[in-house]
């Protein structure tokens, strides 16, 4: 990798970036070729609107589509710098190098990560792209926050950059094992490219742990442990700055769905919804972008072998599974597609009525309202991912679970199984083990239901995402002072 030229800063610019592979607003092309924008109003934006609209603040990110290349513009008093890609350069960088590489590896292996030259060439570009697309927004000593695994590199790029800005790096992934993550041809420059940051973020203390160990293997980084008063944190020497890594576990708005899930619309279609599915005595939910680490096969093997057992009725129990459609062009997403498709058609046709599947299955987005009504509306929620770095659409289901009513499937090996104690915990590789957890939430006694929902509610309501940013924020800011 070469060097990146120092810049200049510009006279006007942002004192506040965030760098994202995606912009908060998507580009949508219709079929005559007009575009609009459409909101796109992930956790991250809520948790960062108001530190950006205080500060100046830009977003630098990828519209969403190829060679769309608008001009800068404001958006509810942020500033909005898109970063162009051809179609070449999606398949690469983001089909290629972040979804065929980088993403499988960081999820375990779940699948075989591709190791392509070509992929990484174009990330390595494409990284610089957006790095000076950040440099030319940032003002003279601002903060950026650099975000996630489509942008490993930007740190130190930007760093070279501007040496005067103040960087932080969130990574929303797991980090992988030491013995996984050397299997990749380009580990130095990547853990390099992370030590660009001062404040370098995972979900869980086992990544920054990993990445820790990482430092000093390959680049020969010492580290020495802080105490801290809230969980593990450390120091990486990188030459002579000092590279601060912790754990910072993502949440969601809890407020806001807390109240969105009170609302008398949303428990009106919530009840709608119930009487649409035949009224079923059980309903269980499924909400997942279509990927292969979410173990939607998981969930509905179990539930296979639970009806063929007879240890679930089939007239009692219905599960609503929706399966957003998500880079449908690479491969192991359109495998994974097929053999979801193939074992919901296989259970409803061996156990389902007619007029009456036992999975309803929808592979397309709903609105928001929509997905809130779903989590009202469910008795028990399957979350089987067999790796997952945080997994939101728990979070949020135990935020709409307002009467207190509602049973929480959740894999260990989701992030948010480290805060979720009181869940029904499953290893997703033990089907026996996933069986017997949808079991206990459909069977356990309501005293102790009610019990562990108290519990789940107390985690998720008391750690917002706001929280969350504002403690980044300040483990960053004193990174800056010392
Ligand atoms: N509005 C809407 N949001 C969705 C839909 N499917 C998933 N989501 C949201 O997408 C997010 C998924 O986050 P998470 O569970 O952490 O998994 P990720 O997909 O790997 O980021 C959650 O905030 C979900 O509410 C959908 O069909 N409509
Ligand atoms: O942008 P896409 O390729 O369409 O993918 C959507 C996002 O998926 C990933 O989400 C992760 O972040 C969540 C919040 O921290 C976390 O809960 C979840 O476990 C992760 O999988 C990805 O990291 C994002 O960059 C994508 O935008």
């Amino acid at each position: 990798m070469t060097r990146a030229t120092e810049q200049t800063p510009p006279d006007a610019g942002a004192d506040f970036v965030v760098v994202a592979n995606r912009l908060p607003v998507d580009l949508v092309r219709d079929k005559d070729g007009r575009e609009h924008w459409k909101a796109s109003p992930g956790g991250l934006v809520t948790a960062l609107e108001s530190i950006l609209k205080a500060n100046h603040g830009a977003w630098v990110g990828w519209p969403g589509v190829a060679d769309a290349a608008p001009e800068p513009f404001d958006a509810d008093g942020i500033r909005l710098h898109s970063v162009t890609l051809s179609a070449e350069d999606v398949g690469l960088y983001y089909e290629g190098f972040s979804n065929g590489t980088v993403w499988p590896l960081f999820h375990d292996v779940v699948v075989p990560p591709e190791y392509h030259r070509e992929w990484w060439n174009a990330y390595v570009a494409i990284n610089r792209r957006f790095a000076e697309a950040t440099a030319a927004a940032a003002a003279t000593d601002a903060t950026v926050w650099v975000q996630d695994y489509q942008l490993l590199l930007v740190p130190r790029l930007l760093r070279e950059m501007r040496p005067d800005l103040t960087i932080g790096f969130f990574l929303h992934i797991p980090f992988p094992p030491v013995e996984l993550f050397m299997q990749l041809p380009w580990r130095s420059e990547i853990v390099e490219g992370m030590l660009g940051a001062d404040l370098v973020g995972f979900h869980l203390p086992g990544g920054a742990d990993n990445f820790r160990i990482l430092a000093h293997r390959l680049g020969g980084h010492p580290s020495v442990r802080l105490r801290s008063t809230r969980g593990r944190a450390s120091e990486i020497r990188v030459d002579d700055r000092r590279v601060r890594v912790g754990a910072f576990p993502i949440s969601i708005d809890s407020a806001s769905i807390d109240a969105a899930a009170r609302d008398r619309g949303t428990r009106a279609r919530a009840e709608r919804l119930r009487t649409e599915l035949g009224s079923p005595e059980i309903l269980l939910l499924g909400v997942d972008r279509l990927d292969y680490t979410k173990g939607i096969d998981v969930r509905l093997r179990a539930l296979e072998e639970l009806f063929e057992e007879g240890r679930l009725e089939t007239a009692d129990v219905t599960l609503l599974q929706l399966a957003t459609p998500s880079r449908e062009r690479v491969e192991q997403y359109q495998i994974m597609r097929s053999r979801i498709e193939e074992s919901v058609g296989r259970i409803n046709g061996s156990f389902g009525e007619i007029g009456h599947p036992v999975v309803t299955y929808i592979h397309r987005p709903v609105p928001k309202s929509e997905l809130t009504a779903f989590y009202v509306a469910a008795d028990v929620m399957l979350v089987t991912p067999v790796r997952d770095g945080m997994n939101l659409v728990a979070k949020e289901y135990v935020a709409s679970c307002t009467d207190g009513e509602g049973s929480l499937v959740l894999s260990e090996f989701a992030g948010a199984a480290a805060e979720l104690r009181q869940a029904y915990l499953c290893n997703p590789h033990d089907l026996e083990g996933v069986k017997d957890a949808i079991m206990a939430a459909v069977t356990e006694a309501e005293d102790d239901r009610r019990r562990r929902m108290r519990a789940l509610r107390r985690q998720v309501l008391g750690n917002d995402v706001h929280a969350w940013a504002r403690r980044f924020f300040e483990t960053l800011d004193a990174t800056s002072d010392e």
